[in-house]
């Protein structure tokens, strides 16, 4: 088990680019499989979710590089329609494989995801709307058995605009017969990124962004190249990072449309923010101003995976928060390990009511899930003395590229032990 020793107090100072986003980059390589050629894909992070997605495009038969930070998928040929159980076990995103595989193959057998870490996380509008498409699906002692003769464009309302649904969606119908319409679709810039990666394979989509999505089935395509979009969260999580130590720090290759949530809750805690061409730069040099409430909402509302930190950030500020999280049932995990550090946190329901303390204290804390590591980052780099953050590699590194030695390229003082 990894862990990191943070020894607090540093305040961070310099220049960051931003790597490519894993919750684009994830249904992206996912639908590489469906052209069947080869498909380049620039600016991959080098996380381990993204090395176990690479593992599973291998075992099924595909041939993966991965060269600096580029991609290349080939796709050509038969591929193992059975999915190896270990790899979806430990990453909930391996369920886009379902629409990737019925858009090419007609059929997939894939274990249930597991990552149930900050909540259940169903996936029934998933298979309900695999269905609508045509899909046979029959799940039985945890797996998924999913296949069909032909896809059948249909229109598919989606109760709730999950992202993980509309993507699997969009993946199955860009190959089925006849058009497609998703309604109260996901909006995340993600699914803009995947339209944009799958129109280029030559898929026919618009309204990616919008509430509303329209697949034109397609039986033809070709190689494509795509650039993956700047991780909206690793930005939020390093101007954090600037913010909760006093720093300045310059945020490079950025899309400010995708970070508007963020930084508004930012500029409302009192950081100075400029905004320049694809950069932003962030500083604090004072105590930040707690923020009244802050509530998860789907995009563009604020993101949920941006809770954990900024609640991090409103534990030093000066005043009361109140955190609404309306994503996911148990999600605050990281709240535990913060109070180990002193600070001031009530939880009741879906609701979380931080009392800002003038200081945090280094404590042996773990990380319970993805955000809520780099949480407990972000609150030892502003605590004073060492932090140990304990379990990095089961979750942190799932998500951030080299988090510890970015931190430290600006000033930080963390070492990775194991
Ligand atoms: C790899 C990836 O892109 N992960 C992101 C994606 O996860 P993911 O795609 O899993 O998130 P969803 O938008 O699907 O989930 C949102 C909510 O809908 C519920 N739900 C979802 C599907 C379903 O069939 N039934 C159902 O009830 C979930 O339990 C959750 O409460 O969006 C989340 C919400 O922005 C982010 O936190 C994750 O980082
Ligand atoms: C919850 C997250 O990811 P995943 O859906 O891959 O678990 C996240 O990125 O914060």
């Amino acid at each position: 088990m990894g862990m990191y020793v943070i020894n607090g107090g540093h305040r961070l100072e310099g220049e960051l680019k931003i790597e490519g986003s894993k919750n684009a980059v994830l249904p992206i390589l996912a639908a590489s499989i469906i052209n069947g050629r080869e498909s380049i894909i620039h600016n991959v992070p080098y996380l381990k979710d993204v090395n176990t997605l690479l593992g599973v495009l291998e075992t099924i038969g595909c041939t993966c590089s991965f060269q600096g930070n580029t991609v290349i998928v080939n796709s050509r040929g038969d591929l193992d329609i059975n999915i190896p159980d270990k790899p979806v076990r430990e990453m909930r995103s391996s369920i886009i494989l379902m629409g990737a595989m019925l858009a090419r193959f007609k059929k997939i057998n894939i274990t249930f995801p597991g990552g149930c870490e900050i909540g259940l996380r169903p996936i029934d509008l998933h298979l309900s709307g695999l269905r609508r498409l045509g899909a046979k699906v029959v799940e039985s002692h945890g797996y998924i058995q999913c296949e069909c003769d032909k896809l059948y464009g249909n229109e598919i309302h989606l109760d709730y605009p999950s992202v993980g649904a509309t993507e699997n969606i969009m993946l199955a119908a860009i190959s089925a017969e006849g058009v497609t319409t998703i309604q109260n679709a996901a909006r995340e810039s993600e699914i803009v990124d995947l339209q944009n990666f799958l129109n280029k394979m030559g898929a026919k989509i618009t309204g990616g962004g919008s509430s509303t999505i329209r697949i034109e089935g397609v039986n033809q395509f070709h190689d494509v190249e795509h650039t993956v979009i700047p991780d909206r969260i690793v930005t939020g999580t390093y101007a954090v990072a600037a913010a909760i130590t006093g720093g300045k720090v310059i945020l490079r290759d950025i899309i400010h449309e995708h970070i508007k949530p963020i930084i508004s809750k930012l500029e409302e805690s009192g950081c100075e923010i400029y905004r320049y061409d694809k950069d932003i730069s962030i500083s604090c040099n004072k105590r930040p101003n707690a923020v009244d409430i802050i509530k998860t909402m789907p995009y563009p509302g604020f993101p949920t995976d941006m809770q954990a930190q900024m609640m991090a950030l409103m534990c030093t500020a000066k005043g009361t928060s109140v955190f609404i999280e309306n994503i996911f049932e148990n999600r605050y995990k990281h709240a535990e390990e913060l109070i180990k550090m002193g600070a001031n946190i009530k939880i009741e329901g879906r609701a979380a009511i931080v009392k800002g303390v003038t200081k945090l204290t280094g404590a042996h804390v773990y990380s319970r899930d993805l955000r809520g590591g780099a949480a407990l980052v972000l609150a030892g780099l502003a605590a004073e003395g060492t932090t140990i953050v304990d379990n990095v590699d089961v979750h942190i590194e799932r998500g951030y590229e080299n988090l510890d030695k970015k931190l430290n390229s600006l000033g930080a003082d963390i070492t990775k032990e194991k």
